[in-house]
């Protein structure tokens, strides 16, 4: 320790140097922050600019030359816009809880940890939260790489007058978790029933002794893991901190790549950035060759789809709400264009948003 002390010193001194005009800087750019918040405060416009934030984090990604990476500049940027925000006006976003949950991991990359967590029991609660103005912003898981489609997030989209305001594809690891780090004594796994699907292989060959219970969440799987020594939990590393468990066996998901995409909602429209993505809901009669006749223009107008999915109408006569996502902003000419066209052609149609895609 003493031989590096004379080596470490001097640089440790510059960097000192440094942080103290990070800090002069950081509050010179805050003080801005307040100032377009007085702004926006007399507009009575909103506070959170997702497009703003992109083409932030997107221009100093250009000019950076290293040794930094590509996502730490992401990283810290978003802390320090979380942090404005914060300074603008305090925010509070809904997430489907309890705290330790990958939807709690996805909001914070999404913006950043300066911000009022919400937890909420369910994905309804999250759409209610949102809508009855006690967040101002929700993040509800909506498709698995795996699993598939998030119905109930679906469903609630056709009714809910939230748009869709961003997004965050975040990876999904599994771990195994108990109270000791093993398996000795534990007779149950619990876990939401996408985990347990998800990780159905690794658990018929390693752990085929253990009866497999779904429970609400991932993270009350480790609460409950927490509280019962027979119990193992399927849950992330950030849930297995938050509830002080050991991590049996890491990454038992059975696809390496399991990603789980999740949806921002609110009622604040985004403007266009260049690299945006639009979901939308359409109906079609159910007639011969009408889906065809649905998307025709999306490929006349040279739209790319990037997602067609079906949800039943549950009129009980095999009709269909299609669900498709869309490359471009919805304000951009040739989705405008073929929009004109699908609102005269489709039995219904409602733009759910567009937004930044994920980076
Ligand atoms: O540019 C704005 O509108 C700001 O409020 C500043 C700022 C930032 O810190 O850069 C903060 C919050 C917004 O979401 C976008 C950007």
């Amino acid at each position: 320790m003493d031989d590096e002390q004379p080596a470490l010193q001097p640089l440790r001194d510059r960097i000192d140097l440094i942080d103290e005009q990070l800090l002069a800087l950081l509050n010179q750019r805050a003080g801005l922050a307040l100032e377009i918040g007085a702004i926006k405060k007399h507009f009575k416009t909103p506070i959170f600019r997702p497009e703003r934030e992109l083409l932030v984090f997107t221009r100093l990604q250009a000019l950076n030359q290293g040794p930094l990476q590509t996502e730490q500049i992401a990283a810290i940027w978003r802390e320090i816009m979380a942090a404005s925000r914060a300074l603008e006006k305090p925010f509070t976003a809904a997430f489907l809880g309890p705290v330790g949950t990958y939807s709690e991991e996805a909001l914070h990359q999404y913006s950043g940890s300066a911000v009022e967590a919400l937890p909420c029991p369910s994905i309804d609660e999250v759409f209610r939260a949102v809508e009855a103005g006690a967040a101002k912003i929700g993040i509800v898981p909506i498709e698995n790489s795996t699993e598939g489609a998030v119905s109930r997030t679906l469903d609630l989209l056709l009714d809910s007058s939230l748009r869709l305001t961003g997004e965050v594809v975040l990876p999904i690891q599994h771990n195994l978790l108990t109270r000791t780090g093993t398996l000795a004594g534990v007779s149950r796994v619990c876990a939401h029933a996408q985990a347990l699907a998800q990780c159905q292989h690794w658990l018929a060959l390693h752990a085929p002794q253990l009866e497999r219970q779904a429970v609400a969440s991932n993270a009350v799987a480790a609460q409950l893991a927490a509280e019962d020594a027979s119990v193992a939990a399927i849950a992330s590393e950030r849930a297995a901190t938050r509830y002080n468990l050991a991590i049996v066996q890491a990454m038992i998901q059975d696809d390496p790549h399991n990603r789980t995409r999740f949806v921002v909602i609110g009622e604040q429209a985004c403007a266009p950035t260049g690299r945006d993505q639009t979901a939308l809901i359409l109906a079609v009669k159910n007639v011969a060759g009408a889906v065809f006749r649905m998307l025709e223009p999306l490929a006349r107008h040279g739209v790319s789809m990037t997602r067609f999915e079906s949800r039943p109408a549950k009129s009980g006569a095999w009709e269909y709400y299609f669900y498709i996502d869309l490359a471009g902003h919805y304000a951009d000419a040739p989705l405008a264009a073929a929009f004109a066209e699908l609102e005269q052609s489709a039995a219904f149609i409602k733009i759910l948003g567009s937004y930044p895609r994920a980076h």
